[in-house]
């Protein structure tokens, strides 16, 4: 678990951060999110003490971080940045293994992960183990950040735009990929984005901030059906509900169960918005919902309205 206190930040008398309080709890993803300048970033960099705090603590697992050396400190702390600042002299699987090479794990078991976790995040071994930094696009650079981060096993992530240079197909992969990932191992995450979509998908609360305070924080459906403030319904915009429909697939709040053969039929793979369209295009508020070309259940309009349980 992560606690800020009262954090502050002031640059020449100007506050970027001030007075945040927020409990990451463990094994979540928190996203903070917020326009330009609101302060996500300088937030961030206080948890790992690249910044240290005008004001207030951090607390991890309930000591206060101050009184950690800061190499220890982030030894237990993944650090993913959009630059990722690969070693360039180093081949991919190399920057991927830097950790588990620093700390003395075996060769071999280590080469082994590397492979499984370039697979993971969609490089395939045998192209890229080999490459350099500079032979890759900005896009795989990210991934071999995130592999590394991966690679180190740290209980606690910090990341700044991780997905940021990715197009978008390739960023609803590795963000899906990285969040099963993320929910297996049980990895405590702070995620930096100004992405909407992003932090509604993947977070299982948002912090968002608006001129270095907290305006709410919560799970995403909170934020969507119970803004705090008009900024905060602005922020997400009209669509917001829309939108975390499309993050979700129809299994995850469909019913299990006998279902009618006779009514218009969804895959469960489909996400969730579109088989709202197959619901209002068809006048229908019960699609069956079919897996393989079988009926394994049915979906509801109601069940749209609420978020799957996690
Ligand atoms: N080293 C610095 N010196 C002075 N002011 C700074 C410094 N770093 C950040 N700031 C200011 O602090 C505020 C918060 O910056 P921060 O980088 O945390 O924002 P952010 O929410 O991460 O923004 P973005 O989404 O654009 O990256 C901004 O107004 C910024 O100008």
């Amino acid at each position: 678990m992560i606690e800020l206190q009262d954090l502050e930040k002031t640059y020449g008398g100007v506050a970027a951060v001030r007075a945040l309080n927020l409990t990451v709890p463990e094994g979540e993803l928190v996203a903070l999110l917020g326009p330009s300048g609101c302060g996500k970033t300088t937030t961030l960099r206080m948890i790992n003490r690249l910044l240290e705090p005008s004001g207030g603590r951090v607390l991890l697992a309930g000591q206060d971080t101050r009184r950690l050396k800061p190499e220890v400190l982030r030894r237990g702390m993944g650090y993913v940045i959009q630059q990722i600042g690969l070693f360039p002299h180093l081949n991919v699987a190399q920057n991927v293994a830097t950790v588990p090479a620093l700390l003395g794990h075996d060769r071999r078991a280590t080469q082994t992960r590397v492979d499984e976790l370039l697979a993971l995040v969609g490089l395939d071994p045998d192209t890229f183990r080999h490459k350099r930094p500079g032979e890759l696009s900005g896009g795989q650079a990210q991934r071999v950040g995130v592999a590394r981060a991966l690679a180190a096993d740290p209980p606690v992530l910090l990341m700044d735009e991780p997905f940021g240079a990715l197009d978008p197909l390739a960023r609803e992969r590795l963000q899906g990929a990285f969040r099963e990932i993320q929910r297996r191992l049980r990895k405590t995450v702070v995620m930096v984005t100004h992405d909407i979509d992003e932090a509604l998908r993947l977070a299982d609360r948002v912090a968002l901030m608006r001129e270095g305070t907290l305006v709410q924080y919560g799970p995403p459906d909170e934020l969507i059906h119970r803004p705090a403030t008009d900024f905060v319904r602005q922020f997400l915009g009209e669509d917001a509900a829309l939108r975390q429909l499309a993050g979700q697939p129809v299994s995850a709040l469909m019913r299990r169960g006998p279902a009618d053969p006779g009514r218009p039929a969804v895959d469960a793979a489909l996400n969730a918005r579109s088989a709202l369209s197959v619901m209002v295009r068809e006048g229908q508020d019960t699609l069956t919902v079919t897996q393989d070309g079988q009926p394994v259940g049915t979906l509801h309009w109601a069940d749209l309205h609420t978020r799957a349980p996690r």
